[in-house]
């Protein structure tokens, strides 16, 4: 691929698909030859894009304009430096990624985990909740974390259309319910779910300690599964973590009241 020309921005050069992970990627190479630079303020020096690539080639000679970048900034180096890591390192940690793999005998537990973290049940069960529950406080907490989970489902879906970073290529595609953007991994809908909730359990919940540690361990379990199961690369998990902890502000902020928002809690004071 042409260095700097269509490449996705989440995918170093050299790996297609943004999954292989495969070693010996073009970034290093391309890292050492000429380095990095930010804007050229200076007069220009001709062929300084040499060895990035056609653009490189194409523009080597020609005068270039105050302003106007000479290569890739170190910013961009540095973060293709990280998301090729990120592959190799994930590729190394999807020991679950199929039956055949190192850990695959463990995978059906990881799967089983996979149907822990996601949205199906757990809509399923707040909305099974919200319909059985006869204590105003308990709906409210019901209807609020369907407020998140679905919060959740959007924001995820609009960031994994926006990036639109393709799974790993070792990933096996036998996810249990997937929507069309879940052909995407970045983020990880699992990791904003988990530590989504997470933070609402542990702040709604009068929980026993032990059980605050369990669900802390399954956030984390969750998130790390991602990435065994080859579903994920890790910067998807821990992005996905941030963001799902960081929904959980806008659910507090938002937060669904009888008096903030009357009508929807006058359907059960009818
Ligand atoms: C259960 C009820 C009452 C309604 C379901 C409504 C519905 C179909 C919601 C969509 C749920 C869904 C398919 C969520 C996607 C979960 C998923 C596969 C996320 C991807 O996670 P990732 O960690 O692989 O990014």
């Amino acid at each position: 691929m042409r260095a700097g020309a269509h490449m996705h921005p989440l995918q170093p050069a050299g790996a297609p698909g943004g999954g292989s992970g495969a070693p010996g990627h073009s970034l290093g190479r391309r890292g050492r030859g000429h380095g990095c630079s930010g804007p050229s303020l200076a007069k220009p020096v001709s062929g300084l894009g040499a060895g990035t690539g056609g653009e490189g080639r194409a523009r080597r000679g020609a005068v270039h304009p105050p302003g106007e970048f000479r290569g890739p900034s170190c910013a961009a180096v540095a973060l293709r430096s990280l998301l090729a890591a990120d592959l190799r390192f994930s590729r190394q940690l999807g020991v679950c990624a199929g039956e055949r793999s190192a850990w695959g005998s463990a995978r059906p537990l990881l799967r089983l985990l996979e149907v822990s973290g996601h949205g199906v049940p757990w809509l399923a069960g707040t909305l099974y909740g919200l319909g059985r529950s006869e204590s105003p406080a308990g709906r409210e907490v019901l209807l609020n974390l369907l407020f998140a989970l679905l919060l959740d489902l959007v924001l995820v879906a609009v960031v994994k259309g926006l990036v639109r970073r393709r799974r790993p290529t070792h990933n096996k595609m036998d996810m249990f319910v997937t929507i069309s953007v879940d052909k995407y991994s970045f983020p990880s809908g699992h990791a904003t779910r988990a530590a989504m909730v997470c933070r609402f359990v542990l702040h709604h919940l009068v929980l026993a300690i032990p059980l605050r540690v369990l669900v802390v361990l399954w956030a984390i379990i969750v998130g790390i599964s991602r990435v065994m199961l080859g579903r994920h690369n890790v910067t998807d998990v821990a992005f996905g973590f941030i963001m799902g902890y960081m929904q959980y502000n806008v659910v507090k902020y938002f937060w669904l009241s009888p008096l903030s928002a009357p009508a929807l809690f006058a359907v059960w004071n009818q």
